[in-house]
């Protein structure tokens, strides 16, 4: 649990669903013997409010466990659950619906509207569901703008945008409807040191303020040294799960599995 998130004490914590769970969940990519199995009967929750980190040599699973995590993806065996709805069972229909009204992403690439502002960016997964800013979620969305220092670049287009402030824009829009899960993958891949910094902070911010639960792909162990909680996946099976992490023991944790494969 992040400091100071809403939920604090041991009993809340106890109290509090998991925002995702996957029980004895396989991934094959395939039939046959060209099968790939990118999981390999993974148990474990994504708990509420907290921000987890998910670590993994190149190639072990950690995309396809967020495509799963999110909907994106279907399983092969096993069961997923996102607020405890089954995703596992759901059609492509309902599983897009899921993502539309309950997670939140953010990627390396930013993935902005380029011919559109930032403030109609930061609008746009409202526009594509159909559902019209009522005064509260307005007051939301202006908050976040102050708070991500984007008030007087709402205006302008992505292109007319540093990185950094494009990744807030990104950020402002994962967090807008506060969706249940925002998922990041590489959220600072495409930025320099200092702005990574700003950009993981105000990840942490979201969870520690706002009890925002965050699931961050990431290679970089700094920026995973900002998590709760640091999940490393290898071969497609849960390899460590540490609450926080100075990053040179995420290094040894992962120059271990590296010199152990
Ligand atoms: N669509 C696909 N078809 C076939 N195999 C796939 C597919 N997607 C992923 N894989 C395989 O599944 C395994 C896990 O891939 P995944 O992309 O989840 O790893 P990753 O940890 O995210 O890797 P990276 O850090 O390089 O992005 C790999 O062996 C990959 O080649």
């Amino acid at each position: 649990m992040c400091q100071g998130a809403p939920t604090t004490t041991l009993e809340g914590m106890q109290n509090t669903p998991p925002i995702v769970s996957f029980r004895s969940v396989t991934k094959e990519y395939g039939t046959g013997a060209g099968a790939v199995r990118a999981l390999d009967d993974v148990t474990v929750d994504i708990r509420a409010g907290e921000f987890t980190a998910i670590m993994g040599p190149s190639g072990s699973g950690k995309s396809t466990f967020m495509n799963v995590a999110a909907g994106l993806d279907d399983v092969t065996r096993g069961e997923v659950l996102v607020t405890g709805q089954p995703v596992h069972r759901m059609t492509d229909q309902q599983r897009t619906l899921l993502r539309r009204d309950r997670v939140g992403f953010v990627f390396q690439a930013f993935n902005l509207v380029p011919t559109l502002s930032a403030a109609e960016n930061i609008e746009l997964p409202f526009e594509l569901a159909g559902r019209t800013l009522d005064g509260e979620t307005r007051r939301w969305i202006e908050h976040l703008s102050t708070v991500l220092g984007l008030r007087d670049r709402l205006g302008h287009h992505p292109a007319q945008l540093s990185g950094g402030q494009q990744q807030r824009v990104a950020i402002a829009r994962a967090l807008a409807s506060r969706p249940a899960i925002v998922f990041a993958d590489e959220p600072t891949g495409n930025l320099d040191t200092r702005t990574s910094r700003e950009v993981l902070t105000l990840l942490r911010t979201a969870c520690g303020e706002y009890g925002q639960t965050i699931a961050m792909v990431s290679h970089d162990p700094v920026a995973a040294s900002y998590a709760d909680r640091v999940l490393v996946i290898a071969d497609g099976r849960i390899a460590a799960d540490h609450n926080r992490l100075a990053p040179q023991d995420i290094s040894r944790l992962l120059i271990g599995l590296e010199t152990a494969a």
